[in-house]
């Protein structure tokens, strides 16, 4: 653990009463973790969010716990916010002890419309026969979390903050999507996105929306409200922003496009725009610095690092390395014969599912989180653009050969027709260097086996038959 995460622990166990409460609560005490670890042992890999999968968790410890509502039953349901370490056996890099929040709501009974946010009952300690579940699934307690943001200020371990007023009363409710963290969408106006893996330091997602409103692009929604659990460095836990109302996201639209025997050509090029678009305020707005011979090298050592790590995690990519490392190779030999390329800040993991088009036809970009699977302060280094490109070019990739009859020529016009319209806006066209966007692609490819091996090994034959392609091109 580094010693800025161990500070916050020091700094959270310290602070685990409300700000209404007098005394610190004699429920969440050192005996309160040590009654729900069995619970969430069971509960917590099965979440779709728990980035730990196939490793199994050998403890649980204690970061921060906050009493959001009185746990002792006299007031309704109760409501606990928790930051908990998962501790696992460490593998490829991947932390042994990632920290989860977790929203925990505890009644004396579950009613039948919270069955299926139920994580278990309490068999002994301060909780001991009460029920424990997803708060975020209780319109009551969901409710609670906005009224928060509404009346700013420190409450426990969390610190709330806002850029604006918020209404009151809006009807929340848990969205239904296949997502990295949680979010609650309030009256169809905000969208609330509850970090479930966090870490100590800015995350991008609040960072670089933030970053773009002070800029004025409007492709991105700016941040309304966020919270954090405070320290020397701050885990940010939630970001509030305005709801898309009627929006649909790129990857839907695509299928539905594919479905109906259609092209998607006006709209990838309409979303090259929007990306060119982004990219240009980022590059405004934050530093750009240039990519010199050494960090060239370096960031081709990185991709090659990647590659292999990935090779070790999933055998089917090991004939393929040497032909895939000749793309990262010729990076380097461009490298040598100039480089000196402009690196800014990047969304990092875009694809069609972080694109959302309004129904006047206007695209926005959500979720600059990154890749989730990588450390923080790699999400955060500046970056060539042409890596959100190459995610895209993906993308188009992943759709067509998702949709039975495969359409490649369906792919090669989007991505032909993206690659126009950033060219458009931006005055670059992606193309123009196929082996810095070729290296880019196979870099995203690789990654892409690793998560769908991970997440969705269903999944796998798509990326990988990408990997044959690159790989088969890059020897030829
Ligand atoms: N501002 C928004 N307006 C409308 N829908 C949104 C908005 N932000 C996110 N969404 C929806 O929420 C889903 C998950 O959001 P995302 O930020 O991608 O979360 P995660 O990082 O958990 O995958 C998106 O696919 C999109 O459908
Ligand atoms: O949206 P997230 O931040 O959770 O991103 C992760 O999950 C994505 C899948 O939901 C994954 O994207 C991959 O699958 C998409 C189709 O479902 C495809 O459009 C993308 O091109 C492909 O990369 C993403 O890589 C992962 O980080």
């Amino acid at each position: 653990m580094s010693e800025a995460a161990s500070s916050h622990v020091a700094l959270a166990k310290s602070t685990t009463s409300t700000r209404n409460s007098a005394t610190p609560s004699s429920t969440v005490d050192g005996t309160l973790l040590p009654s729900l670890a069995p619970l969430l042992h069971a509960w917590l890999p099965r979440q779709r969010w728990f980035a730990g999968k196939g490793r199994p968790v050998t403890g649980f410890s204690l970061v921060s716990a906050t009493e959001m509502l009185p746990l002792d039953g006299t007031a309704g349901p109760g409501l606990l916010h928790l930051l908990v370490r998962a501790e696992q056996l460490e593998q490829s890099a991947h932390p042994a002890d990632d920290c989860y929040q977790l929203l925990v709501g505890v009644r004396t009974s579950l009613p039948t419309t919270l069955a299926a946010a139920l994580i278990g009952r309490v068999e002994h300690g301060p909780l001991a026969g009460r029920t424990v579940y997803d708060a975020l699934h209780d319109p009551r307690l969901a409710g609670l979390l906005l009224e928060r943001f509404r009346r700013p200020g420190t409450l426990g371990a969390l610190r709330f903050e806002r850029t604006s007023a918020i209404p009151a009363g809006l009807a929340p409710r848990v969205l239904d999507a296949e997502q990295s963290n949680s979010s609650l969408v309030y009256g169809d106006a905000y969208i609330l996105k509850i970090f479930r893996r966090v870490f100590p330091g800015a995350n991008p997602d609040l960072e670089l929306p933030l970053a773009l409103a002070r800029e004025g692009c409007e492709r991105v929604p700016a941040p309304i409200a966020w919270f954090e659990a405070p320290g020397p460095e701050p885990l940010t836990l939630g970001v509030l922003q305005p709801f898309l109302h009627g929006a649909r996201d790129g990857w839907q639209l695509a299928l539905t496009a594919l479905t109906a025997g259609r092209d998607f050509v006006p709209e990838a090029r309409a979303l090259g725009r929007a990306t060119a678009e982004v990219h240009t305020a980022l590059a405004k707005a934050l530093p750009t610095p240039a990519l010199h011979g050494t960090q060239t090298r370096q960031l081709v050592a990185r991709m090659v690092q990647r590659l292999e790590a990935a090779a070790d995690a999933v055998p089917a990519l090991v004939p393929y390395v040497p032909a895939l490392r000749t793309a990262f190779d010729a990076v380097t030999a461009l490298g040598h014969r100039g480089g000196g390329w402009a690196q800014q800040r990047v969304h990092g993991d875009l694809h069609l599912g972080q694109a959302l088009r309004s129904p006047d036809g206007f695209w926005s970009l959500i979720d600059f989180e990154g890749e989730p699977a990588r450390p923080l302060d790699e999400r955060r280094r500046p970056a060539l653009p042409v890596r959100d490109v190459a995610g895209m070019l993906r993308s188009f990739d992943y759709a067509a050969r998702s949709h039975r009859p495969w359409n490649p020529e369906w792919a090669a016009r989007c991505r032909a027709a993206y690659c126009e319209g950033y060219a458009l806006a931006s005055g670059t066209d992606p193309r123009g260097e196929p082996e810095l966007l070729r290296a880019h692609e196979t870099d995203k490819a690789v990654y892409e086996v690793v998560y769908e091996a991970r997440h969705r090994p269903d999944w796998l034959p798509v990326p990988m038959a990408a990997i044959q392609r690159l790989a088969q091109s890059a020897a030829a």
